[in-house]
């Protein structure tokens, strides 16, 4: 049976070599210490306006930070020489993964750094600490584990590296024999599932979405769809465009709890279509859950084709490297040893001390003095490559979710937090630069830049000398000079391809970061308790909903039907206080043909006419 090339073979181990990392790339400039002159343009106010205003704000914001460190005012660098210095003097690369960090667009001084030193130590040992198993997760007495799962080693038990190690074999094993058709659909012309349809949400679909926009080929072994919500236009749409192929579909059901709403919901759906095609869903679904969830035991008891374990020590949002990420990327050819490798060889490049060394602390640095430790500035995300679209929206869960917390380890209400958007360049160019260009300035870029434009012997000139991708690149770097001439700050990370191993370091990066940014705040990244009250909320629409219909029900079977005002319908419920969501409720029963609103005077809330099937109710304020 012809197993994947390289996909999934006995390849060396994931252990990192010792990767060669400098800081000094370029020629051994010494480093200065780089003064910012607070130069300012002929346009703003007078220099001693502008400069008490900017005292006012510092006094602000150190105020703001409450006894977090004193901001130095800001002032950027415009010399061209000293930019360059800069630039060398701060430039991280990483040689073997090709990939460089640069942050000489963010304004802080060797004085911030010096500050903050402590708190990168404390910062660094605490990041040790939990890579040994330390319950860094104390508001769910858990410990983080996502750095284990790319080196098994690392792992605090032999019971815990089998596990790992056991799982990736089991994904590799089952996507070799998916798409050797050595398991195959139960009816299908084409004898093998061509297709994959995921079905998911948060951390169980958004680095999926994200690996496979930017790493799946251009024809995969299995095409991949998502289902990652509970909107019945989109299951509706995912299973009509599936169409006779839903026949050799393979459905992954993925659910770190198993009891997701949207993702059961998702699945009840497919379930039916299944059954009005006359297909076994049991022979094509597959779950990816924690060990005697809801939806193991629902895949255990009805014999799915496979389930595959997710740990509690792995965050949804941080799953990209589990079973949760690797099977979908493996059964679209995608090689998951090297995504797992170039994660494992920047988390090796990570655990050292020294601050200038460590891009994960450095991208740290960035965004604590960007935001004022605050989140006080929006963090842009603009990958000027197709294929990395989905990164901003897969960072957004990992850095919102993981900082937007409102209480720190010590019980201070800090709403903490760093707000991520973005898409990629050039094209947002054409949507909104202009504000970050000239607007309110809320935010600092990060734009994330791939060297090779298209595979070598493919580029063509549309132009003399000039391609396509000499384009893409003109508008970055001219983006990234024109937001700084007007004292806008940028982060810069450089790849050389969009490759399974520079996308698992891109993960393993932001992972790392958000950790490192979360100690230097003082908040745990890796619970999430505001999710849980909107959950909690919808929970309670529903079960008003039930008591709406049972009322309407009651008083549309008798005869004559009895009229009932919507005060009468939410005193009848016992929730007067809730008058608007019962308005909204019918409404929303109505506009789905559960109710037909007959116009009243006017249509409006205070006179509708529901009916209710046969019946109908008329209600009125
Ligand atoms: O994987 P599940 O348990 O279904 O959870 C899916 C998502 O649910 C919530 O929104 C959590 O805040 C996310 O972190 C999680 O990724």
């Amino acid at each position: 049976m012809a197993s994947l090339s390289g996909l999934c073979s006995s390849s060396p181990s994931l252990k990192p070599k010792a990767p060669i990392t400098t800081t000094k790339p370029l020629g051994s400039i010494r480093r200065e210490s780089v003064t910012f002159p607070s130069r300012l343009s002929s346009r703003s106010l007078s220099l001693v306006q502008t400069q008490s205003v900017a005292r006012d704000i510092s006094a602000e914001l150190s105020s703001a930070n409450d006894g977090v460190l004193k901001k130095v005012q800001r002032g950027l660098e415009t010399d061209p020489r000293e930019l360059w210095k800069r630039y060398v003097d701060w430039l991280y690369q990483h040689k073997e993964l090709g990939l460089y960090l640069d942050v000489s667009r963010i304004g802080f001084s060797e004085d911030f750094v010096a500050e903050m030193e402590p708190r990168f130590q404390e910062a660094f040992k605490a990041m040790e600490e939990l890579e040994k198993g330390a319950i860094a997760n104390p508001d769910e007495g858990r410990m983080v584990g996502h750095y284990w799962l790319r080196n098994a080693e690392l792992a605090p038990t032999s019971f815990l590296r089998k596990q790992i190690e056991n799982t990736l074999d089991a994904v590799c094993n089952f996507a070799d024999e998916v798409i050797s058709g050595k398991i195959k659909p139960p009816t299908s012309p084409e004898g093998r599932f061509t297709s994959i349809l995921s079905i998911g949400i948060g951390g169980s679909a958004l680095g999926p979405q994200f690996v496979a926009e930017a790493l799946a080929p251009d024809n995969p072994p299995l095409k991949i769809r998502f289902i990652d919500n509970t909107d019945p236009g989109g299951i509706d749409h995912q299973i009509a465009r599936l169409g006779p192929e839903l026949a050799s579909t393979l459905v992954i059901v993925i659910s770190k709890s198993g009891g997701t709403p949207e993702t059961r919901n998702g699945l009840l759906e497919v379930q039916k279509a299944f059954r009005e095609t006359g297909l076994d869903f049991a022979k094509q679904g597959v779950a990816i859950t924690q060990e005697n969830s809801l939806l193991d035991n629902t895949a255990r008891i009805e014999g799915w084709l496979a389930r595959f374990p997710m740990f509690d020590w792995v965050g949804g949002r941080t799953s990209e490297m589990s079973a949760v990420g690797l099977l979908p990327a493996a059964l679209q050819g995608i090689d998951i040893r090297e995504m797992l490798a170039g994660a494992s060889l920047m988390d090796e490049a990570n655990r050292t001390t020294v601050l200038r060394n460590n891009p994960a602390a450095l991208l740290a640095l960035c965004w604590y003095w960007a935001s004022d430790g605050i989140g006080s500035k929006d963090m842009v995300v603009l990958p000027y490559k197709d294929s990395l679209l989905l990164f901003s929206r897969y960072l957004q869960q990992l850095v919102m979710e993981s900082l937007g917390k409102e209480f720190d380890l010590n019980g201070n209400r800090v709403n903490q937090g760093l707000t991520v958007y973005g898409n990629k360049g050039s094209t947002d160019q054409h949507a909104y630069i202009q504000q970050l260009r000239d607007g309110v300035h809320n935010f600092f870029v990060t734009f994330i830049e791939v060297l090779r434009d298209r595979p070598p012997g493919h580029d063509w000139e549309l132009e003399p000398g000039v391609t396509c991708g000499d384009y893409l690149f003109g508008m970055l770097q001219g983006t990234r000079s024109a937001l700084y001439a007007n004292n806008r700050e940028s982060i810069t990370v450089t790849v050389q391809d969009v490759t399974p191993r520079s996308v698992g370091a891109l993960v393993s990066l932001y992972e790392r970061a958000v950790g490192i940014y979360a100690s230097l705040v003082n908040i745990n990244a890796y619970h999430q308790p505001g999710v849980e009250a909107g959950k909690k909320a919808a929970g309670e629409v529903l079960a008003l909903q039930k008591r709406v219909l049972q009322v309407l029900n009651e008083a549309s079977c008798k005869e004559p039907v009895e009229p009932l005002t919507l005060d009468e319908v939410a005193e009848r419920c016992h929730a007067s206080k809730d008058i608007e969501m019962i308005y909204k409720i019918i409404a929303h029963m109505a506009a789905n043909d559960r109710a037909l609103i007959a116009e009243g005077s006017c249509g409006s809330p205070r006179s509708i006419k529901v009916f209710l099937g046969e019946c109908n109710v008329e209600l009125y304020a």
